[in-house]
């Protein structure tokens, strides 16, 4: 099974073409090739498959086998890859995915040689019904969850995955995986969350912490940038246009007037080889 190996913003990916090949139980391969001893290792995986509706198909998946509806960071290196290996050959793209259908410009930077991707991500979603959690609210932000015993103000959202954003001050106060893991599985939220740990450096800048949805602990997280610029926007922390530190790369996130969302990254290809399958 010959794979690539992508790396964005800190989250790695191994990528397969499906387009007339069949890889069988995708959430049994999956958790095999993201294990970090017993696979290649990686945050998720990717299939490309061929779409009736978009240039092509991309399905997600998590390090512990679970399907996502879409990926952030995941969606650049897939349009790297599907730009790298000719699977589509022009530098503006759609991608269907089960959180409907993304735009993408790949724009190379001639000098550095280098290409940058620029994500239509689309709208953010609100309703607490839609993202979900069990909170009935038109939105649901600057509510309170308590975890082990203790107030947490957090927002809440999906911008096509469903997040959860609690802005920090001081990330060494905080136990990213004690939290993260209790407020993904807590039971507000009936198909778990993501969560962002959000450092506001001024309007223009924040540095991200992130615990992933069926990933645990990771670098970064695309989908996370763009709801945690959202959130910190309406409530007046940040500015439209905010540079996002992630553990593992940077981002840009831009929002117009009416939320529309875009975000600027690279995709790195790192290896590539066979998978052997047992
Ligand atoms: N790392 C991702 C999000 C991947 C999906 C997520 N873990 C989920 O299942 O909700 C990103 O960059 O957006």
């Amino acid at each position: 099974m010959n794979f690539h190996k992508y790396v964005a913003a800190g989250n790695d990916f191994i990528l397969f073409n499906g387009i007339n090949k069949d890889y069988g139980n995708h959430n049994e391969l999956a958790l095999k090739v993201c294990s970090r001893h017993f696979g290649i290792g990686a945050d998720g995986m990717m299939i490309v498959e061929s779409s009736r509706v978009a240039d092509v198909k991309m399905l997600y998946y998590n390090s512990d086998g679970s399907q996502g509806e879409m990926c952030g960071n995941g969606i650049r290196a897939f349009s790297k890859y599907i730009y790298d290996y000719n699977i589509v050959e022009n530098k503006n793209i759609s991608i269907e995915t089960l959180a409907g259908i993304k735009y993408i410009d790949i724009i190379t930077d001639e000098l550095n040689k280098a290409d940058r991707i620029k994500v239509d991500m689309g709208y953010p979603i609100f309703e607490g019904e839609k993202i979900p959690i069990n909170i009935n609210k038109e939105k649901v932000i600057e509510e309170i969850i308590v975890i082990n015993g203790k107030d947490y103000r957090f927002s809440a959202l999906t911008v096509g995955v469903p997040h959860v954003v609690i802005f920090i001050e001081d990330i060494d106060k905080i136990n990213i995986n004690d939290l993260g893991k209790k407020i993904e599985t807590h039971p507000l939220f009936p198909k778990k969350a993501n969560v962002n740990f959000v450092k506001v450096i001024d309007k223009d800048n924040i540095n991200i912490y992130t615990w992933e949805r069926g990933a645990g602990r990771t670098l970064g997280c695309g989908t996370g940038s763009c709801a945690s610029v959202v959130i910190g926007n309406i409530i007046g922390n940040l500015n439209n246009k905010v540079n996002v530190n992630t553990e593992g790369g940077k981002l840009i996130i831009e929002l117009n007037k009416d939320y529309k969302i875009f975000m600027i990254g690279d995709a790195i290809h790192i290896a590539k080889g066979e998978f052997i399958k047992r």
